[in-house]
């Protein structure tokens, strides 16, 4: 078995931080300590280096048929990306709109990403009709493929809409199953109308997906959710919060004791609506949903994450290049796919915003872009943490380096940066997947199809109280 020992290095877990070696033997981690000593182990060092644990990006959308088209980004160079931004684990959705059988979506996602991911990845499954077939296969499907993870829609209303009983059936079979249940929280119907009023008008320029999609609306799906799953009994997940009205619902939720988790995503955190309303179509390249608020919503969205009221930090990538895909739109709003491509920043652009500024701290960072998403998502303590026994996926970042993010240099398969020009301090030098480089001094040095489905297992939740006196 190959050994590897990780020298001088400032450990950062999501709670802890020291300077230590890691050694490795195979995939695993087999000791930390100081000053560790074994011959045949090949040195690595990590000398003025964080040595974090690799990256759980648990929101990617690859190689997905969406709007019409179909992402930019697949299951390699979607990897690839990923692993070049310190992430060695992805969880990405498995997509069952049209399918009358819910199995047909996972096989076609293994088809998808076997031969193809160079880093670990599972999927959650997402439902759009709950019927009696349906809704007899999901628990089994869950239990065979190793998903703890159900994903339904409230947004899409001509594509992905779940109604109000599907979504309840999902949350009921979430607390049969143990299945952590993922939403969109828009209200997707009411977007519709304004969409088509804004369309009558004769309002088709980009800035119009932002101002149909109002904040409120966002607030509203968001406190649905929470109490459909809190009836249900379900533990709820609420996906790429944006918003000041969606943080207020989630916290006040989690305040009564609710089972309620919240994600949010790099660029809500940085970026604002005023993006979308640059001369021409400029703004496209920003169309993503819910889309970007006017930053007064940011601080919120800081301070949520920073008391962990948003446990983690996806990445939401789901790319169309600017002079491809995106000119869909170009005379009509409705119709640029709606998406951006940001699963190689999301490390970066967290710690250069977050850590460097002084917003959340270095273990913060860590329980945001790994370790939170571990523990929910059934992962852990296999992947998120820095452990004797937990696979060896390392990201040895320096923290002095200053670059500029641009599509000249990323490997993301789209022709533009939503954080194009912005200035980041930080930089993953090299990234171990299950003790093999895949990212070595800044190269790519992975193998094509050497990423490993990981089978998650599904754990039953207590019954609360509300449950036990419906039971009664
Ligand atoms: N976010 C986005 O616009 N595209 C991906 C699908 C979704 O997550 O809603
Ligand atoms: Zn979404
Ligand atoms: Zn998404």
């Amino acid at each position: 078995m190959t050994k590897k020992i990780i020298k001088g290095g400032t450990i950062a877990t999501a709670t802890d931080i020291f300077e230590g070696d890691i050694l490795i033997e195979g995939e695993k981690i087999v000791q930390i300590g100081k000053d560790l000593l074994d011959t045949e182990a090949e040195i690595i060092d990590a000398t003025g280096k964080y040595v974090f644990p690799g990256g759980i990006d648990p929101h990617t959308h690859l190689d997905m048929p969406f709007n019409n088209t179909v992402t930019d980004d697949d299951w390699e160079s979607g990897t690839i990306a990923a692993a070049f931004g310190g992430t060695t684990t992805i969880l990405d959705f498995a997509l069952t709109a049209g399918e009358t059988k819910l199995s047909t979506a996972v096989e076609k996602w293994h088809e998808k990403a076997t031969g193809k991911a160079v880093i670990d990845y599972g999927f959650h499954l997402m439902v759009t009709d709950l019927n009696e077939e349906t809704e007899k296969e999901l628990p089994l499907l869950l239990e065979k493929e190793g998903i703890t993870s159900i994903k339904v829609f409230m947004a899409y209303a001509k594509e992905f809409q779940a109604s109000d009983n599907t979504l309840f059936k999902a949350f009921k079979a979430g607390k049969e199953t143990g299945a952590v249940v993922m939403v969109h929280c828009e209200n997707g119907s009411v977007i519709d109308e304004l969409v088509e009023a804004a369309k009558r008008a004769g309002n088709t320029a980009p800035i119009y997906h932002a101002l149909t999609r109002p904040p409120e609306l966002e607030g509203e799906a968001t406190k649905r959710a929470i109490e459909l799953a809190h009836v249900a009994g379900a533990k709820l997940y609420v996906v790429h919060v944006t918003c000041k009205e969606a943080v207020d619902e989630i916290v006040k939720a989690r305040e009564k004791g609710y089972d309620v988790y919240g994600e949010t995503c790099p660029p809500y955190l940085t970026l604002d609506q005023s993006l979308l309303a640059q001369p021409g179509f400029e703004g496209a390249k920003y169309v993503w949903s819910p889309p970007l608020r006017p930053k007064s919503h940011q601080e919120p969205l800081w301070n949520a994450l920073k008391a962990k009221q948003l446990q983690t930090i996806g990445s939401d990538q789901c790319s169309f290049s600017f002079n491809g895909k995106k000119q869909l739109g170009l005379n009509d709003f409705s119709k640029i796919p709606n998406g951006g491509p940001f699963i190689e920043d999301r490390f970066t652009v967290l710690y250069s915003e977050g850590v460097t500024k002084g917003r959340i701290s270095i273990n913060d960072f860590v329980d945001a872009v790994s370790t939170s998403a571990a523990k929910i998502f059934g992962l852990f303590p296999q992947k998120g943490t820095i452990a004797i026994g937990s696979d060896a996926d390392i990201v040895i970042f320096d923290p002095n380096v200053k670059r500029i993010i641009s599509a000249e240099t990323h490997h993301m398969n789209v022709d533009y940066n939503a954080f194009e020009g912005m200035e980041v301090t930080g930089e993953p030098v090299s990234v171990l997947l299950r003790g093999e480089f895949i990212v070595k001094d800044k190269e790519f040095v992975g193998t094509i199809g050497g990423g490993k489905y990981i089978k998650r297992p599904l754990k039953k939740k207590a019954a609360s109280t509300l449950e036990a006196a419906v039971s009664n």
